[in-house]
């Protein structure tokens, strides 16, 4: 689209908008302030740069067989700066720790440290970009099905130890890059039939968490994540929502909300209210389940925009920190990047241009019809105008300008691969 169409669009919708009190430049300004924190992971199926990187497990599964999935330290970041140069905004990058940069050197999860992330930390410098941090308890041979829940004391303790080893590299990429390095701790653990010692893995599992945080940091934080249930775990979950959202309750824990991670009829959005009442703040992990825990490519569909509006009716935006979590191998994986992120982003927008006074004032003074009338009223409001705009302002391709860009990205680059 051309430029003088992209600006007389977004005159009318500026207008359009104003007339139900909202004020599009500052909403303009606010997408400025929202980062997304990319997850690493899409770029290569979730396999990272052990040398003897074993098949994926822990419940999960990339499907797909797309060329051009990156294979090495180099290729990944290539391809997370071309994604990035297609989505608007400044974005942080979510790093799992079998991310290292290991120089082809075996190099057990319990044997990490800062050294292993410094290139990555003077890379994300050097790029403007921050990053986020992920202890990771799958694809190992002691992975098993059980890891800091584990009876067997030896398992356990390795487990504790990376962990541990996790938390103080996040404290570490948090002072470098002088802003709180967001560590999210999610375990696999579980049973695939059905279990008699409920109890006793929950309590293994408090207990190892209790170690793992006994140490004090001022440069990270930290997040745990619930599963109702993983691939061959089905019967049962450690980290089920009660569990986590207990410890994090009486430990003042950020609490993260993985939307591929509850029963498909289970509302997301509705969680951010109640959570936020007794949690300090939320980490996101967006992803499109489709019929389970699937991790197919963000979209912007109900669940995605219902959990924005929320955060935003919520005036939250500051208390929620927000991830993405995906890893589609069926399709072009920047495309699949770029998708995502704009779908997210563009959920945002939408929530932040929602007349919510007007709804508010509404339901404050039983209007019931007009605040259903209203809420379909915003729907069609001319929000594309005003992410043509975001996109037009931060110099990235408006519309589908990104797709031709893709496409030669694979022709030069990921097709050769
Ligand atoms: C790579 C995983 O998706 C991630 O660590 C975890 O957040 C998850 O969602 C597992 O289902
Ligand atoms: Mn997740």
């Amino acid at each position: 689209m051309e430029t003088e169409k992209i600006l007389a669009a977004y005159e009318i919708a500026r207008e359009r908008y104003a007339e139900f009190g909202i004020d599009t430049e500052k909403v303009l300004e606010q997408m400025d302030g929202f980062h997304l924190s990319l997850h690493c992971w899409q770029a290569d199926d979730v396999v990272g740069f052990e040398p003897k990187a074993g098949a994926l497990s822990g419940g999960i599964q990339t499907t797909g067989n797309y060329p051009g999935r990156a294979r090495n330290i180099e290729e990944l970041r290539a391809d997370i700066l071309k994604a990035l140069s297609l989505i608007p905004g400044t974005h942080r990058l979510n790093l799992h720790a079998i991310y290292g940069d290991f120089q082809g050197k075996s190099v057990d999860r319990d044997e990490i440290t800062i050294e292993h992330f410094q290139s990555w930390i003077d890379w994300a410098l050097a790029n403007g970009i921050k990053l986020d941090f992920n202890s990771s308890s799958f694809s190992h041979p002691k992975s098993g099905n059980l890891s800091l829940s584990n009876p067997n004391e030896k398992i356990r303790r390795f487990w504790i130890e990376h962990t541990r080893r996790c938390r103080a590299i996040a404290e570490e990429i948090g002072k470098a890059q002088g802003d709180p390095c967001i560590f999210n701790l999610w375990v696999h653990d579980g049973s695939k039939d059905i279990t008699v010692n409920r109890y006793n893995y929950r309590r293994i599992f408090k207990e190892s968490l209790d170690e793992i945080f006994a140490v004090k940091y001022d440069n990270m934080k930290d997040c745990l994540e619930s599963k109702t249930f993983g691939i061959g775990l089905e019967s049962f979950t450690t980290g089920s929502l009660e569990f986590i959202v207990g410890y994090c309750v009486e430990n003042k824990k950020i609490y993260t909300i993985d939307t591929g991670h509850y029963h498909p009829l289970e509302d997301a959005a509705d969680k951010v209210s109640s959570m936020l009442l007794y949690i300090p703040e939320l980490m996101l992990h967006v992803t499109r389940g489709v019929r389970w825990d699937s991790d197919h490519v963000t979209i912007m569909e109900d669940p995605t925009l219902n959990l924005c509006k929320e955060i935003v009716r919520a005036d939250a935006l500051d208390r929620v920190h927000f991830g993405l979590d995906y890893f589609d191998a069926s399709i072009n994986r920047i495309g699949a990047y770029v998708i995502g992120a704009r779908a997210a982003q563009q959920s945002m927008l939408c929530a932040l241009l929602e007349p919510v006074e007007s709804l508010r004032d509404y339901e404050e003074n039983g209007h019931g019809f007009q605040r259903l009338a209203m809420l379909e009223i915003s729907k069609s409001l001319p929000w594309n105008a005003v992410w043509d705009m975001y996109c037009l302002r931060s110099g990235v391709p408006v519309c589908d300008k990104y797709i031709p860009v893709i496409e030669q990205y694979e022709a030069q680059v990921t097709s050769k691969r």
